[in-house]
């Protein structure tokens, strides 16, 4: 019996074992999901600091002339006590000498032999930064299951913190099936079609962060499949395409058969799609795509993404959707809940006009897809719903509703 896409995203989530860990360099967490968390050792500013190029002063001084004693720059140990009626010259970024009130920018005094006057309005602690206002020593920094974008190397880099604790990359195995495909890199006769949907997500797997390994295309006959399926058994998922459906040629399902494939679903109630199926061999996770390239891709973004998240130890593991509104009308056929691909321009989208599910050519001009409900066979201009970006990530904490109906 096929299942909804709710019910076999959840058997995703349930069935998709723990990732194990590793310990990896600042330059090279990128991308990584942190598996512990990180705490602040250090006050940042680590002192108090101008945050201008000017003097350090007395309030009390504000309108009169000051003496300027030395200049102060940033990385000088200062130890200097400003008084009364003096100023000290000082750097962005130096630490400010004991006593200060207030910093005056070089452009607000004016310089004559004996000194510098002072504006008439001198406010306390104006322009200084002071130790610990950004990050206080003992502030918890990151967590647990964080993804590591560049800015979060930032608060790493800040403190010093050279090496921390994070979940290796889900390692992905990619090979198709059918004895009419060719690889790019061969020549093909005029009834075969090149292997596209291989490259595809092995493109795909390693924009959304994974480590990818293309075993190849293997020919339609059980001992050729299971040559490749050895071959992949050490990865955490294998993504195959092609096979799965009814035909005298479509061996994927039994082919893993032989190898203790444990399958959770292999029909779901989408188009295109279909016959899509997920399983596991011991910790191995499996995902059989249809072989029809729109299918297949579509598929993958659902799905196959899934998995990823789920496999990658990130807390936010759910595909989360943008609501916006249709740019024109679409017209389509009840029955199951469709995959709809078309371009999202930050303010409405439109749907891709023609497809059909052995088409290559719609996901190449598209952004996003949108799910649209079994119930629904027309969408109005200006209708509600829910994309799914395919070209930037929006995932969220919380599994959140992605079926757009009316
Ligand atoms: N009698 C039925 N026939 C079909 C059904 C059905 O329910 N009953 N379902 C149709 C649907 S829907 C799909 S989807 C396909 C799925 O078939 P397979 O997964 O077995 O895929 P293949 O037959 O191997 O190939 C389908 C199509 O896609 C092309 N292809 C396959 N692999 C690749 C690749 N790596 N790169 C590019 N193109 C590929 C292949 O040449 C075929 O044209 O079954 C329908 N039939
Ligand atoms: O289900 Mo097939 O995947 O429509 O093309």
């Amino acid at each position: 019996m096929a299942v909804t896409i709710e019910e076999a995203l959840e058997l995703i989530y349930k069935n998709t074992p723990n990732k194990s860990l590793k310990i990896l360099p600042l330059e090279q967490l990128l991308g990584y999901v942190l598996c512990e968390d990180i705490v602040a050792k250090h006050n940042l500013p680590s002192y108090d600091n101008s945050a201008m190029d000017g003097y350090a002063v007395k309030v009390a001084d504000a309108g009169k002339l000051a003496k300027v004693t030395h200049t102060i720059f940033a990385g000088d140990d200062s130890k200097d006590e400003l008084e009364s009626g003096f100023a000290i010259k000082i750097m962005t970024g130096a630490k400010i000498p004991f006593g200060t009130e207030c910093i005056v920018p070089i452009e607000d005094v004016t310089e004559s032999n004996a000194g510098i006057v002072l504006p008439e309005n001198l406010y306390k602690n104006r322009h200084i930064r002071f130790c610990g206002e950004d990050i206080k020593s003992g502030y918890k920094l990151l967590h647990k299951g964080q993804r590591i974008h560049a800015h979060h190397i930032t608060l790493l880099a800040s403190q010093g913190i050279s090496h921390v604790k994070v979940y290796k990359k889900p390692k992905v195995a990619i090979f198709a099936s059918g004895n009419e495909l060719k690889m790019h890199f061969e020549s093909v006769e005029s009834y075969q079609l090149y292997n596209t949907n291989s490259p595809t997500f092995y493109s795909r797997a390693l924009e959304l962060g994974c480590e990818v390994e293309f075993i190849g295309t293997a020919h339609d006959s059980l001992e050729d499949i299971h040559l490749h399926i050895k071959s992949a058994l050490d990865c955490d998922l294998i993504v195959t395409s092609g096979g799965v459906s009814v035909g005298d040629a479509d061996f994927t399902k039994e082919a893993f058969g032989a190898f203790g494939y444990e399958i959770f679903f292999d029909k779901i109630e989408i188009k295109p799609g279909k016959p899509t199926t997920f399983g596991k061999i011991g910790n191995t996770c499996v995902l059989n795509l249809p072989g029809n390239p729109l299918a297949a891709a579509l598929n993958f973004e659902l799905f196959g993404q899934s998995i990823l998240l789920a496999l990658s130890g990130d807390e936010s593991k759910y595909l989360n959707a943008i609501e916006t509104k249709m740019q024109t009308d679409y017209k389509l056929k009840k029955g199951r809940r469709t995959l709809v691909p078309g371009f999202f321009d930050g303010n409405s989208f439109a749907p891709y006009e023609k497809f059909s599910p052995g088409m290559i050519s719609p996901l190449a001009t598209s952004n996003s897809y949108i799910i649209i409900d079994n119930s629904v066979d027309f969408l109005t201009k200006e209708a509600s719903v829910k994309i799914i970006p395919t070209r930037f990530y929006f995932t969220s904490k919380e599994s959140s509703d992605l079926v757009s109906s009316n």
